[in-house]
């Protein structure tokens, strides 16, 4: 649970986003969220491809703007932000994407890649300082001094998600928003990056929204946990609760196709089908809270029935 102490960093209240709205390809990606993402978590956000993940992080972002519901940073509506003050918020929040190959610029050595953030925020252009400033970052993310006159296809799809980190870090952010950092990678070298991320939050106090579909990865960084369908948030709880005690039927589905360690339980592990139809039956569903900061979108009834389930 949460410390009621904690201070919310980002308060996403009633945000709604149609792409192409009154066409016939209309999605409405994002549907009437809310949630909040405290100083210092960790919030993971999860769901099947579509399901709104990246929309959402992309919103928080002001890259797209909602058609109604607000976004809090750090206290101030992002909707009402000056120009320049959009410019400061963008430093505070960085992104860190799913393919570190096209999100770095490929025809500029690292030390000018990570360069670049420095320039961002007005770091000193005297050579050795800034040499002396892009290694301490280099090092902060597991590279060395060699690294830094190099371009980015000379290096593994682990490293260059390493260089993806140092840029995000060299702005000196307050959040980041990890899209799918690890599902382009080697199982092998997933769990280094995720390590080096939570590593990383310790040092810098930095708050993640870790999007991702490997339910594992997530409940293993995850403080907590929200769950979305079809540009809803169907549950939203601490990663333990979710994982131990689902409600809502599809985090149930989810949960049952993640393949167990133990090869005797992954013998049993019997995968539950999820039935959507039920969310189209036109009942207004809010998000109840079943348990102390564990939320499920219901009916009343269901939110009962999910409950008795439970026990
Ligand atoms: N720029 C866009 N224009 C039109 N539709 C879009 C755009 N971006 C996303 N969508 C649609 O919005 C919905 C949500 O997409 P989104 O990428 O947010 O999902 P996601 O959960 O992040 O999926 P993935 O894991 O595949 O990235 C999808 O139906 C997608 O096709």
């Amino acid at each position: 649970m949460q410390n009621e102490n904690a201070k919310k960093l980002v308060e996403i209240s009633n945000l709604d986003l149609t792409f192409n709205a009154g066409k016939s390809n209309a999605t409405k990606a994002i549907d009437n969220i809310s949630f909040d993402i405290y100083e210092g978590e960790t919030f993971g956000l999860v769901g099947e491809s579509g399901s709104g993940k990246t929309t959402i992080g992309r919103t928080i972002l002001k890259l797209y703007d909602q058609d109604s519901g607000t976004i809090k940073f750090d206290g101030e509506d992002l909707g009402k932000l000056k120009k320049k003050d959009l410019q400061s918020f963008r430093k505070k929040a960085q992104m860190i994407f799913q393919d570190p190959q096209a999100s770095l610029n490929g025809r500029l050595r690292v030390e000018n890649i990570i360069g670049e953030g420095l320039d961002q925020v007005g770091f000193t252009k005297k050579h050795d300082e800034r040499a002396a400033k892009v290694l301490e970052l280099l090092k902060m993310v597991g590279l060395n001094k060699d690294h830094a006159s190099r371009y980015p296809h000379e290096f593994s799809g682990g490293q260059k998600q390493r260089i993806g980190i140092a840029r995000a870090l060299a702005v000196q952010p307050k959040f980041i928003i990890a899209d799918e950092p690890i599902s382009a990678l080697d199982v092998s070298v997933q769990a280094q990056v995720v390590n080096l991320l939570a590593d990383l939050q310790k040092k810098n106090n930095l708050t993640y929204l870790f999007i991702a579909h490997d339910l594992a990865m997530v409940k293993y960084i995850s403080d907590r946990i929200g769950v979305m369908h079809w540009g809803k948030l169907v549950e939203l709880g601490t990663a333990d609760e979710v994982y131990n005690h689902p409600l809502h039927p599809y985090t149930k589905s989810l949960l049952s196709a993640v393949p167990e360690p133990d090869p005797i339980s992954e013998k049993k592990r019997v995968i539950k089908p999820y039935d959507a139809s039920f969310e189209q039956d036109g009942q207004d569903r809010q998000m109840v809270e079943v348990e102390p900061g564990h939320f499920v979108l219901a009916t009343p009834a269901e939110a009962e029935k999910y409950k008795a389930e439970q026990k």
